[in-house]
Parts: structure tokens; sequence; C-alpha cells
């Protein structure tokens, strides 16, 4: 009986012990008839922080989007938390907080809370504790019987953000989540990042334009133009590129892809030199075929 409540015990720790929390393996998303991301392959660990990074347009919010299921015309492989994206039994298990903060205008901020709370289908009994650790996570306490009208677009922020919290979901997709936030809660919001990622034990995964919140990710995936341009931790891609900033690495890599794509329009395409996307897509090691197209 223990041998076999032990055996239980070490294949539940072993599951917790998983592969990537996301797997991408030649990921493409068309929108208006134009290929938006294209061939990406990538693996995202769990339990760590990644930012993913990249100027206007090159396609994050889109990954995000993939990510959590809400984007059409997405073909390869995409998996997350072990099913395919999109897939019914992630929803619990996901939090998503768009650029947009999606919150009902006429109710508190603890409304707001209560109300997606039952959305979620958190049970009656656990459900104003839950709303409570979400609205203290975010800071928002002193201004939760405040109408979400009368918030400020920063707090609006926060109550959408204390509702992807809502259910200790394992997988947070935060589309980012610090755009117009001042010095202080940019910290304070980075240090709960940090706390729900090394102490809950959660994947995050946080996109900005903004480099320096680079240097406060375990790992970093930067895009340029549909494409992933490195995936590595920022002390890597700083020593690589023989850059003192991950804003300096990215600029040095914009221009080796750069003078690459001009060498190869130049004829000199059988050269067996590899872009950094390419590079990236090598290392990510064999990639599954099937396909989970939505
Ligand atoms: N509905 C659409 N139809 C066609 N193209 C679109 C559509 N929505 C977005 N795009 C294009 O897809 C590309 C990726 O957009 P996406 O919003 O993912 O970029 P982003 O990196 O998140 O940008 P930002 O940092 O400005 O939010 C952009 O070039 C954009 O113009």
């Amino acid at each position: 009986m223990t041998r076999t409540l032990s055996r239980v015990f070490i294949h539940h720790m072993m599951n917790k012990a998983p592969g990537p929390a996301i797997e991408a393996a030649g990921l493409r998303v068309v929108r208006g008839g134009r290929t938006v991301l294209d061939d990406l392959s990538f693996t995202i660990p769990p339990g760590r922080i990644t930012g993913l990074l990249g100027p206007s347009g090159c396609g994050k919010s889109t990954l995000m989007r993939s990510i959590v299921g809400s984007q059409a015309h997405v073909t390869g492989t995409l998996n997350v938390l072990g099913h395919p994206a999109g897939h019914r039994s992630l929803r619990p298990r996901l939090g998503y907080v768009t650029q947009a903060p999606s919150v009902y205008a006429d109710l508190t901020a603890r409304q707001n809370l209560d109300y997606y709370a039952s959305v979620l289908g958190i049970a009656h009994r656990d459900r104003a504790a839950q709303v409570e650790r979400a609205l203290t996570d975010v800071n928002l306490m002193s201004h939760a019987d405040n109408l979400a009208a009368n918030l400020s677009g920063g707090q609006r922020g926060r109550v959408s953000l204390a509702v992807a919290l809502l259910g200790e979901p394992e997988l947070l997709v935060l589309d980012e989540p610090t755009v117009g936030l001042d010095p202080v809660l940019r910290r304070d919001l980075w240090e709960l990042f940090h706390h729900i990622a090394d102490d809950r034990g959660a994947t995050v995964l946080i996109s900005s334009h903004v480099m320096d919140e680079a240097e406060r990710c375990h790992r970093l995936l930067l895009m340029r133009e549909g494409r992933i341009l490195a995936d590595d931790t920022p002390d890597a891609l700083r020593e690589r590129t023989g850059s003192e900033t991950v804003e300096e690495a990215f600029l040095r890599l914009v221009d080796e892809a750069n003078s690459e794509a001009g060498s190869e329009a130049n004829g000199n395409a059988g050269s067996t030199a590899r872009t950094p996307a390419q590079q990236t897509k090598a290392d990510a090691g064999a990639a599954p075929t099937e396909s989970s197209a939505r």
C-alpha cells in the first residue's frame, strides 16, 4: 500500500517536472491575407518569466492570441500545457490580459472580480478569498469599492490583471501589462510577476516593447517582422553579442539579420551561414509535426 502510494506520489512529482509550458513548431498565422507569424519554432519553460520583445507590429499580440486560442488561421503545432492551443480544458488554467482592459465600468473593482470569479466557476465558498487575494496582489484594496468608471487607466488595467489571477492559473499571458504605469507601480508589478513565477510556480509570458523590462525576465524571445530573432537568457544575449544592454543586443541582432538578408539577396544564398532565426529553430530540437490548426 505504502509502495503504491509512493509510486503515485513519484508519478505526480514527475508530472510536476514536465516538458515545456508552451511548444511551437512551424507556427504560422495569416491575417488579412498577410503572413504575420512565419514558421515560428520555440519552447517556453515552465515556472519562468519569458519576455516577448520586439517593435510595434512584429506579431507579439498575434502570438499571444494564438497561445490563448483566440486567433484564427493558425497552422503548425502549438501546444500549451500539454494540449493543443485553444483546447477547452485549458480555459481555467490560463490567465490572459489584453492590451485593452475589459472591465465593466458600472461595477466596482470588487464586483468585477466577483462577476468573473462566478463566470470562471470558482466555488462560492472560495470566491471572496480569491477576490481579496487578487485585489491585494495588484495593490488595489484601497480602490476595491470604486466604480471602474472612476478608476484611472492604470487602475483599470490592474483590475484586468486581477481578473487574470483568479483561480491561480498555471500560465499567465500578459500583453504589455505595464504600459502607461509609473515607475513605482511597474516595479511593484514586476515583483508580483516574480512572486507568481518563483513562489507559485506559474509560467508567465509577458510582452513589452520596453527593452529595460527585458532585463527582469528569466528568458527572452526577441521578435521582428513575424519571426524570432533570438531565444535566450538576457545574460547570454548580451554576452553573445558583446552588448551592455538587451536593447543593444537586439539592435546588433537586427543588423546581423539585415546584412545576412542583404548578402542572400546579392546571390550569396548558397552560403551555409544561418540567420539567428534559423539558429533558434535548429536549437529548438526536433519539431513535432502534428497540426493543431485553428
Ligand atoms: N486584422 C488584421 N488584418 C491584417 N493584418 C493585421 C490585423 N491585425 C493585425 N495585423 C497585422 O499583424 C501584424 C502583427 O500585429 P500584432 O498586433 O500582433 O503586433 P504587436 O507586435 O503586438 O504590435 P504592438 O506592440 O503595436 O501591439 C502587424 O503588422 C499588423 O499590422
